[in-house]
């Protein structure tokens, strides 16, 4: 507590403090495994972990071997709904789409069918990402991809982000579930394009690659409600910015985000990747990347990571 009786705001500027901060979660790295359900995944070392933040001023600090590229995964929900909410509107958007936690695993088909007609309860699941790729505009697939990867050049400020055609293609040829799912909302309505299309579109969105430092600085827009004080623009709108930060905190460590709220308690975005993505309101963005992963999918030495910055720093928005 500060003596006007705040808590206390604990700046991120000791390098050496965040790479003792990496030592100690990298314990915990051998209780996960590496995801391998999308085969290229497996190739990934499994002993990586790596941590930058990203500050409104610029600064910005990397522990660990932050050169490393990984998938986004799950992490681009995130940014596919900040631009179908930008294309679309929310009406159109949430007619499709609903605003609840599921506590179901992130593949999870369960609750299509018994809780609501096709309608996937959130766009952070699995089902409910389908249905937000598929309201992406554009003429063509090509043309529907191209504008989310302009999306994201803008947010990470490097116009060569691309994505990797081997993880697109290993996950596209054993998307089993992802069909399953795309076609039980095709049969209530929800998606109405052609299935393989999607897919298409979906695994390249979920292959684009990136690294640490710039997962945290889109972590630090979000942080900013869309406002990117680098290049001083409002890159996503306040409004739109503010219910992909609450889909973060409410669903965005699939079902584990109630205890992450509890132990980090910030907006945040993981993948099977192993990466995850934080917007500490306000304050910092911050990106992890670490591929063992906890039996709900999650980085195991990332989500440590964060919980131990968050005591550290004082991160809880609670
Ligand atoms: N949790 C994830 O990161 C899942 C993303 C992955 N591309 C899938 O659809 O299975």
């Amino acid at each position: 507590m500060t003596q006007n009786g705040f808590r206390e705001e604990k700046e991120v500027h000791n390098l050496e403090e965040l790479k003792a901060l990496i030592e100690e979660a990298k314990e915990f790295i051998p209780y996960g495994k590496v995801a391998n359900y999308i085969p290229a995944l497996a190739k990934a070392n499994k002993k990586d972990l790596s941590l930058a933040v990203f500050l409104p001023d610029g600064r910005h600090f990397e522990a660990g071997n932050t050169s490393i590229r990984f998938t986004l995964q799950s992490i681009s929900k995130v940014i596919s709904l900040a631009l179908v909410l930008m294309d679309r509107g929310e009406d159109y958007v949430f007619e499709r789409v609903g605003m609840e936690p599921t506590g179901d695993p992130f593949n999870s088909i369960a609750k299509l069918e018994v809780r609501s007609a096709g309608k996937p309860l959130n766009p952070m699941i699995n089902a409910g990402a389908l249905a937000v790729t598929s309201m992406i505009k554009g003429h063509s697939i090509k043309d529907r991809f191209q504008r989310l990867l302009n999306f994201m050049r803008v947010l990470t400020d490097n116009k060569d982000l691309s994505y990797s055609k081997e993880v697109a293609t290993s996950e596209f040829e054993t998307a089993h579930l992802n069909r399953s799912l795309c076609y039980f909302m095709k049969e209530h309505g929800i998606i109405t394009e052609d299935v393989e299309l999607l897919l298409d579109l979906y695994t390249k969105q979920c292959s684009i690659e990136i690294n640490c430092l710039e997962m945290a600085r889109i972590g630090l827009i979000f942080a900013l409600d869309g406002w990117d004080p680098i290049s001083k623009k409002q890159l996503i709108p306040e409004k739109i910015a503010k219910i992909c930060n609450t889909f973060m905190v409410t669903c965005g460590m699939y079902n584990a985000s109630g205890e992450f709220a509890i132990k980090v308690g910030i907006p945040a975005k993981s993948g099977v990747s192993g990466g995850v993505m934080g917007a500490v309101p306000r304050r910092f963005g911050i990106g992890v990347y670490g591929p063992s992963l906890d039996e709900k999918g999650n980085s195991i030495a990332g989500i440590k990571l964060l919980e131990l910055l968050a005591s550290r720093y004082n991160l809880s928005i609670f």
